[in-house]
């Protein structure tokens, strides 16, 4: 069993590598490109990889985020005429958008409230970490704030939505879950080969 906490630039060569050796492979990696390390794996019929793909894997946060899909496929349009903004902290040395914000932007715009990847207000100067977002100093090497807001169109109804990370236990606890959960699939001899965290979720491993 890999798994794949590396750089936006490196994991799409790093899973064309684990599924050429038909291994079973987590990928925590965000920034990359989802849809062709889904395909690489999918797409090959005489490969056996098995592979989970998540931009979050805290259970809790992915909980979250399929009850905004939920909420999405329940009621398409929710938000129509509301304007959301997303504000993402992350340790410095992170390269890319949040990959949990694209996923939930994603959902949100299913809602009515679109926003472009790039509106995505990323904040990477400690300083601005501390005094702006409440980071503790020491979570500043390893942090994930993330604020959701929706304001309707005159402004008379607000939402706020937070969750806010300090340190990576509740990712290596879903990790390990995700790791469980495949190496199962894979012994099953599953005709699915491709999951996401949800699909932890949904299997039961939400406890
Ligand atoms: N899905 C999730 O729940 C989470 C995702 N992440 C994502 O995981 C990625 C890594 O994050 P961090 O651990 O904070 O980064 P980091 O920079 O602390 O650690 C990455 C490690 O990967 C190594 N590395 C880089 N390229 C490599 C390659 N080609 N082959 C092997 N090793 C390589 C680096 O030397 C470094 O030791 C980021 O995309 C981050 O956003 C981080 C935490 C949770
Ligand atoms: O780099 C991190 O730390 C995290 N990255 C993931 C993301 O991009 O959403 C998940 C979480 O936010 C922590």
């Amino acid at each position: 069993m890999v798994v794949d906490y590396t750089h936006p630039s490196a994991v799409n060569a790093n899973v064309a590598a684990y599924a050429a050796a038909n291994l079973s492979f987590v990928v925590g990696t965000t920034g990359g490109d989802e849809a062709a390390m889904r395909a690489t794996v999918a797409d090959g019929a005489a490969s056996t990889a098995y592979a989970l793909i998540a931009p979050n894997m805290g259970k809790q946060i992915v909980a979250l985020q399929a009850a905004l899909e939920a909420a999405a496929a329940t009621f398409p349009g929710a938000f129509a005429g509301y304007t959301l903004s997303v504000t993402e902290s992350h340790q410095s040395h992170k390269a890319d958008t949040s990959g949990t914000a694209k996923a939930n932007v994603a959902a949100f715009s299913a809602l009515g409230a679109p926003l472009p990847v790039d509106a995505i207000v990323k904040v990477r100067v400690p300083a601005d970490q501390v005094g702006e977002m409440g980071v503790p100093e020491a979570a500043l090497s390893g942090h994930a704030f993330h604020t959701y807001r929706l304001v309707s169109g005159d402004g008379s109804v607000r939402f706020e939505l937070q969750h806010n990370v300090c340190g990576r236990s509740v990712y290596a606890e879903g990790t390990v879950d995700a790791c469980v959960f495949l190496a199962q699939r894979r012994a099953g001899g599953d005709a699915v080969r491709v999951y996401n965290m949800i699909d932890v979720l949904r299997a039961g491993e939400m406890s």
